[in-house]
């Protein structure tokens, strides 16, 4: 089975989420153009880094961005990563993505597990605990949310149930672009699986962000990358190639979990 994917990568309004929205609708109605099946957006879409004035541009509970996405997959019959959103919420604001089907029906919310300290998240978010798992179509896929990609133990508890697709919505900076592509590459290989990464282009009062989006194979092969500027990026997953590169080097059932103890 072939899905077409559709990464956003687009520049952010900093604090401003309605024109965050009204770019988001007219670039869904851009891609759907090329007869997609998922679209997928970049984290913090609706705000940007803007964590000090979250009390008020946080979405409360996620509201107005879930039923924003909500009605964009209906209208388009599209699935929706819906890169990552700030959530009010009662215990505090948290960094969460919705995955949305293309019957507009929530399948997953995710909230980001580990808090990026660089960018201040951990003053002002509060961290996820839950794993970004779910199904799209009958395919196990997970979601993950830029810092998490440096977390291969916390990856690896995703693949063990044969998931085949990581999804990775990230605003990372221009500096560090190359641990981006290597990590992401990185667990591609390592897990024998696509991913399919979404990162924001332009800049904020702290970070120039630095694009690059990419769809990787599970031979850890680049099936398309973007560069440094606004643009959609297209590419097709071929999911039966997760199996063949899985039965060439059977990584999964050579694993030693009895001497992985720390
Ligand atoms: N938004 C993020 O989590 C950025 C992560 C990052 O830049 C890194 O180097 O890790």
């Amino acid at each position: 089975m072939t899905l077409k994917a559709a990464l956003i990568q687009m520049d952010i309004a900093y604090g401003d989420p309605q024109a965050n929205y009204r770019k988001v609708k007219d670039l869904i109605a851009e891609a759907v153009q090329h007869e997609v099946d998922v679209v997928v957006l970049p984290e913090l879409w609706t705000t940007g880094y803007d964590l000090t004035r979250l009390d008020e541009i946080a979405d409360k509970e996620g509201l107005e961005s879930l039923s924003f996405l909500k009605s964009l997959a209906q209208e388009h019959h599209v699935y929706i990563i819906g890169g990552s959103v700030a959530k009010r919420t009662q215990q505090g604001v948290t960094n969460t993505m919705f995955v949305i089907s293309h019957t507009g029906e929530l399948l997953s919310e995710y909230s980001k597990a580990h808090l990026f300290r660089l960018m201040d998240e951990e003053k002002y978010l509060i961290e996820g605990n839950h794993s970004g798992l779910f199904d799209l179509n009958n395919h196990k896929c997970a979601g993950l949310i830029c810092y998490d990609i440096r977390f291969p133990e916390w990856i690896r508890t995703h693949m063990l149930n044969n998931t085949k697709v990581l999804f990775v919505v990230a605003e990372w900076p221009e500096p560090r672009i190359d641990h981006w592509r290597s990590l992401l590459i990185s667990r591609a290989i390592e897990n024998q699986c696509y991913v399919v990464a979404c990162n924001r282009v332009g800049s904020d009062p702290k970070n120039n962000f630095g694009g690059h989006s990419l769809i990787i194979g599970p031979w850890g092969e680049i099936i398309a990358e973007a560069d440094k500027d606004e643009t959609i990026l297209y590419g097709n997953i071929h999911l039966e190639q997760v199996d063949e590169v899985r039965k060439t080097i059977p990584i999964f059932s050579d694993r030693r979990p009895d001497i992985y103890k720390l």
